[in-house]
């Protein structure tokens, strides 16, 4: 059975964590969902991580259309989240209702992701959920807006810690099925949390949110520069500098192919 927002509203009610990783090809979401991951996001962070831009601002809706349905092909159960990539859905709610509109219909995705809150947001929350779209908020650290905020911390003073309740809080009310809660401190994260009656899924946001997430190159070890909330869990570019020695060795040794290959 393929995993609802409903269902993960019902998860927050029972507190039971959620647990959503990236992907951006068939392979590595193939592995992600029989793994039993809950959400798979395809972030535009794909843009950084598998396509060498300094930021996620060059990442086209017809790029993220086309990680989408790959990644799709590869899901049977979790929940297939669209990232709306920079300028696809700022400029109006009807911009924003051709973009999510686009995505679910060319991709399979069930639901789609747009950074910002109160109040330009909200409208096109209303909208997009009126015409049957889920959508995901996203408030704290919001990459788009990187020429702005930087990668910094954000929230660490009383007032914009209080405008990102507040966005989270307009969010929750236009409709959006959970928000992620990027790079603030861990006790606001907790009092959002509690406050919401969304699930809140955090990066870098300390370990009271209802889930978690990361980009999945970061869980592996496969990005050369790892945000500073983002922990390998295992090295995998030593672990494939490895292999592709041996396989080298063997190479240059005339060891392969062996015969019975
Ligand atoms: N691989 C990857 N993982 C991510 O989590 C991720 C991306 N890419 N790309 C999109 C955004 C960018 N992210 C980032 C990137 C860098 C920092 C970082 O280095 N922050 C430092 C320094 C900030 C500064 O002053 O520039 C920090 O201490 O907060 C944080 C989040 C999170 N997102
Ligand atoms: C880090 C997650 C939340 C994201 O937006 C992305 O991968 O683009
Ligand atoms: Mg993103």
């Amino acid at each position: 059975m393929a995993i609802t927002p409903t269902q993960l509203l019902d998860w927050k009610r029972q507190q039971r964590p959620i647990v959503a990783l990236t992907a951006w090809d068939t392979a590595i979401a193939s592995v992600l969902d029989a793994a039993g991951v809950e959400i798979i996001l395809v972030g535009d962070s794909l843009g950084m991580v598998a396509l060498g831009y300094d930021t996620t601002l060059p990442v086209s809706l017809d790029t993220m259309i086309h990680h989408t349905a790959a990644v799709k092909r590869g899901v049977q159960r979790a929940l297939v989240v669209c990232d709306l990539p920079f300028l696809t859905y700022q400029e109006s709610p009807a911009q924003a209702m051709g973009s999510a509109g686009r995505i679910l219909r060319e991709t399979g995705a069930q639901a789609v992701k747009l950074e910002g809150g109160y109040p330009r947001m909200v409208e096109t929350v209303v909208r997009l959920t009126e015409a049957g779209i889920p959508v995901m908020g996203h408030v704290g650290l919001t990459p788009q807006s990187v020429h702005q905020l930087g990668y910094r911390q954000q929230g660490q003073d009383p007032a914009t810690a209080e405008k990102i309740r507040q966005q989270a809080i307009a969010l929750a009310e236009a409709g959006v099925f959970a928000i992620v809660l990027e790079h603030i401190p861990g006790d606001l994260a907790a009092s959002i949390t509690e406050q919401l009656p969304v699930p809140t899924i955090g990066i870098g946001a300390g370990p009271h949110c209802d889930g978690q997430v990361l980009v999945t190159a970061d869980l592996l070890g496969l990005t050369v520069k790892q945000p500073p909330f983002a922990p390998a869990y295992m090295n995998l570019r030593h672990t494939i500098t490895e292999t592709v020695h041996k396989f080298s060795g063997e190479v240059r040794q005339r060891q392969f192919p062996r015969l019975n290959h």
